[in-house]
């Protein structure tokens, strides 16, 4: 795949100095992985000035480069230099020209939110492929193409490997991609120049204000994917303020919108529910007819996620009996609200659920009270390098559970007893709860505590199966632990 460096700015306005009509053959934005005949984008970013590696890009042979300041390279004439405004949004252009504008050839769905995307990618990728399409996801816990998965790094990648995994979509016939789109990804112009069929609005509460600052900042980085730079069909959420405000503008613009929520004036809305250990039962109203869903996926918020993606799938023109078969076959979300099995007849119920914010702690350990007789005992740490503000209120959230055990989640570059002090600032010192930073010896004491008939939440890691602890990537997934310490606390069966 080649294209000229005048070629990929076409439309957008561009200084280029130098020769313009050189092939460009790869695009890249970290120095260190430029490949001979790559453009290097110089990007101004919030730790380090790329413009500084321009001179390493070329000599890992970059021939060409785009700034938004012009490089003197005393030894690099022949290297174009084509001077943007904002490499970041000259970046996309130029990776949707490179990969000639995938997202054009298939209905994209981008879902946005603090949570929930993960979940709704997942439920809106199963029911466009009972319907018939052929899927892509792009999301935490990896991208699939047509049912195979693969590693990510983001949530939402940089624009030139977005558009390069859009490129392999559509070369595998896929018709429907769901993605999640982050709130950086949105401020950072990863997706900027994606086309979308469809965009939806899941909730805002607290997260990333280490990134975006005020809650204001991080709704506007949301409201992008409404705005007019991606026009769509749109499916929003209208329980929050933050939904109503994104109804009133996309009316406003005249959008076609699919409104949903708990609210009875949602288009679709649930009129009954029916939580059970292994599903739930919900009646939706949906645009005025009864409609009765079955799904295996329990949670009160998973019906937040279901309406959001049914929202999306009539969005897609699918058929309303279609949605529903399709939910009654729901396969389980990695990481989310999953029950371990660990193959021994324990009588306490281990759930891995991804919850990091404290509305999703706040939600999860509700959705299992409302599952279990028992207690719940919650086992949960805080991210490092992440928004601080949020460590005391999931302290104070989690108190909602009849034991919390305090622990470490991704401690990165912090000290974890650092994390843990913020968390325990927001619990009241009389609560039940301890706090172990050995994240299984949390588990194992987590276990221990319980009583017959007891609930166990682990918070915070869902499917993710390393910690992050400095530099380190250790080995470690929440449901294999919590495995083996059911089988230590409660032996080996003997099909083991
Ligand atoms: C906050 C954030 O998203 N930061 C992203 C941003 O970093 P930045 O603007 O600070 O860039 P920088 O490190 O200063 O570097 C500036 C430029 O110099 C380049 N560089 C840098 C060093 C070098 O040796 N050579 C070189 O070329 C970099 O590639 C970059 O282009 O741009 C970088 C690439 O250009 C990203 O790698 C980086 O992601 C960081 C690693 C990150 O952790 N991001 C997370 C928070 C993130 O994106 N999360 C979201 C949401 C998760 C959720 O679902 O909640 C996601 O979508 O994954
Ligand atoms: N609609 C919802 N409202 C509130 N909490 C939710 C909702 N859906 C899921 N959750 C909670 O949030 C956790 C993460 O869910 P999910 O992975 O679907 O969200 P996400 O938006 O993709 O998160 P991330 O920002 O980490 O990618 C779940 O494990 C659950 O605890
Ligand atoms: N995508 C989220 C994931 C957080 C998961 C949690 N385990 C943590 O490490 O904080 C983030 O990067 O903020
Ligand atoms: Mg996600």
């Amino acid at each position: 795949m080649t294209h000229t460096c005048a070629e990929l700015f076409q439309g957008m306005e561009c200084t280029i100095i130098g020769n313009g009509d050189e092939e460009v053959t790869g695009l890249s934005f970290r120095s260190d992985a430029v490949e001979p005949g790559d453009m290097f984008f110089c990007i101004v970013g919030n730790v380090v000035d790329g413009h500084s590696f321009a001179q390493d890009a070329i000599d890992r042979g970059a021939t060409s480069l785009v700034v938004q300041r012009k490089v003197y390279l005393a030894d690099a004439t022949d290297v174009a230099e084509v001077v943007v405004a904002d490499s970041r949004k000259a970046m996309a252009h130029a990776a949707v020209s490179f990969y000639d504008h995938p997202s054009a050839d298939f209905s994209l769905v981008g879902i946005t939110g603090t949570n929930g995307k993960t979940t709704t990618t997942y439920l809106v990728e199963h029911i466009a492929s009972v319907a018939g399409n052929r899927c892509g996801v792009i999301g935490t816990v990896g991208n699939k193409i047509a049912g195979r998965m693969e590693h990510s790094e983001h949530t939402t990648p940089e624009s030139p490997d977005l558009q390069k995994l859009f490129a392999r979509m559509r070369d595998a016939g896929c018709t429907v991609v769901a993605m999640e789109v982050s709130s950086h990804a949105l401020d950072l112009q990863r997706t900027w120049g994606t086309d979308f069929a469809v965009t939806a609005f899941t909730n805002l509460t607290q997260d990333h204000l280490d990134y975006h600052h005020t809650f204001d900042d991080y709704f506007e980085a949301k409201a992008l994917l409404f705005s007019r730079a991606y026009p769509a069909r749109r499916v929003i959420n209208i329980d929050s303020s933050w939904g109503r405000e994104l109804l009133r503008r996309a009316t406003e613009a005249g959008d076609e919108v699919i409104t949903t929520g708990f609210a009875s004036m949602a288009q679709i809305h649930p009129v009954d529910i029916a939580y059970e250990a292994t599903r739930t039962r919900v009646t939706l109203e949906v645009r005025g007819a009864k409609v009765d869903v079955v799904y295996p996926l329990v949670g009160r918020f998973n019906v937040e996620n279901v309406m959001t993606a049914f929202g999306c799938a009539l969005a897609l023109g699918i058929p309303t009996d279609v949605i529903v078969d399709a939910l009654a076959t729901m396969p389980a979300v990695p990481g989310r609200l999953e029950q371990v099995d660990a193959g021994v007849d324990a009588p306490v119920t281990v759930y891995v659920d991804y919850a990091h914010t404290p509305d999703a702690l706040t939600k999860a350990i509700a959705s299992i009270q409302e599952l279990s007789g028992g207690r719940t005992i919650v086992v949960f740490g805080c991210g490092g390098n992440r928004d601080a503000g949020k460590r005391p209120i999931m302290g104070a959230a989690a108190l909602a559970a009849d034991f919390a055990v305090v622990t470490s989640d991704n401690p990165r570059h912090e000290d974890p007893q650092a994390i843990i002090d913020d968390i325990v600032a927001g619990m009241d010192a009389d609560g039940a709860f301890i706090v172990e930073p050995d994240r299984r010896a949390a588990i194992a004491a987590a276990i221990a505590e319980a009583r017959p008939g007891d609930a166990i939440l682990l918070a915070g890691k869902g499917h993710e199966d390393y910690q992050l602890v400095g530099d380190a990537v250790l080995d470690f997934d929440d449901r294999k632990v919590a495995a083996e310490e059911l089988v230590r606390a409660f032996g080996e069966t003997e099909t083991n």
